[in-house]
């Protein structure tokens, strides 16, 4: 018999809204500085306790080979690194787009991480789980801390910042975008001046990403064009999702349902304490 999860959290998107490209490191990776912040939307994770070590994923993804799903490679390291004997059945409903810039992968990582770390008592604390997300992914960490960032270095640098938690419309282009792709493209901008913390909130949003991204993908171009009639729409990560935001859920509703067929989109709120961070704090209330 299937057993039931014993408690289910959340894995909710990212947006970036500004994203700068500063420099190239020796290793290839860029220097980047961005600003981090979630959405009330995302993924949920339900969590089992196994008593035979074996670590199960129900309903992994199309696509992507269990061996490659960061759920599984998440939960892999921390039995690892903590030694423990314990194993998990794990369910995943998935609903962000996957390679749409808004951290899908990244985000059922860093929650498997801190749902496991419950479930097997581990009492790891936020900097052991966020280094251990580090290994997985370079947006990982953001989503273990769940505080909105000013991120540096390949995004592992977090400053805690709090900008205003508008509602967005996000736009979801039928194309999937390769990281890789982008960051290799020979005229992608690399020069972008370093800002400081302090003039963080200040920046009204620019995506060094976004003329590579345009150029290379028209249905971007032609969905960007398509909100800017409605919205100043930007580009969050290295896309394809594009975003825009809204003093208001009914605001973002109207221009959402004004939205062709080919450009399916979602409305969520903006916020600075990740969702998963407020269930995990009302599951350990419990
Ligand atoms: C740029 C961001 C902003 O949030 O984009 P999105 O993935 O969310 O769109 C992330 O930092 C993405 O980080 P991460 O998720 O680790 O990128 P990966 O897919 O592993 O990177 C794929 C490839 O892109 C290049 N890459 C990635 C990140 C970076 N700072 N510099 C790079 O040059 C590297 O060649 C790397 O092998
Ligand atoms: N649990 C997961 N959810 C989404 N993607 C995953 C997952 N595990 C591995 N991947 C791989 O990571 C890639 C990037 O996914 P995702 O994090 O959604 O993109 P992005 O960082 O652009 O938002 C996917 O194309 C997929 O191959």
């Amino acid at each position: 018999m299937t057993p039931a999860p014993a408690f289910t959290l959340p894995a909710p998107a990212k947006l970036n809204l500004f994203l700068h490209i500063l420099g190239r490191r020796a290793d290839g990776y860029h220097e980047l500085q961005t600003l981090f912040q979630f959405l009330d939307w995302g993924d949920d994770l339900g969590f089992a306790g196994r008593d035979d070590g074996e670590l199960q994923l129900h309903d992994g993804l199309p696509g992507v080979a269990p061996e490659q799903n960061l759920i599984l490679r998440a939960a892999r390291l921390l039995q690892q690194e903590s030694g423990t004997r314990q194993g998990a059945d794990l369910w995943l409903t998935k609903r962000l787009p996957m390679g749409g810039g808004i951290g899908g992968g990244s985000s059922d990582a860093a929650t498997t991480l801190l749902g496991l770390n419950h479930l097997w008592g581990l009492g790891a604390s936020l900097d052991d789980l966020a280094a251990l997300g580090l290994r997985l992914g370079a947006d990982v960490p953001v989503f273990v801390r769940g505080q909105a960032a000013f991120a540096e270095g390949v995004g592992e640098k977090l400053t805690p910042v709090a900008p205003p938690e508008p509602w967005y419309l996000v736009a979801v282009p039928q194309v999937s975008v390769s990281t890789a792709e982008i960051f290799s493209d020979p005229l992608l901008t690399r020069d972008t001046p370093a800002i400081k913390v302090c003039a963080v909130l200040k920046w009204s949003g620019r995506n060094d990403c976004q003329s590579t991204v345009e150029r290379r993908y028209p249905e971007i171009r032609n969905a960007l064009i398509l909100l800017n009639k409605f919205v100043s729409a930007r580009l969050t990560g290295t896309g394809g999702c594009i975003f825009g935001s809204f003093p208001n859920k009914t605001e973002a509703d109207t221009v959402a349902s004004q939205l062709p067929a080919s450009l399916p989109g979602f409305v969520a709120k903006g916020s600075n304490t990740s969702m998963l961070h407020r269930a995990l704090a009302s599951l350990t209330r419990e």
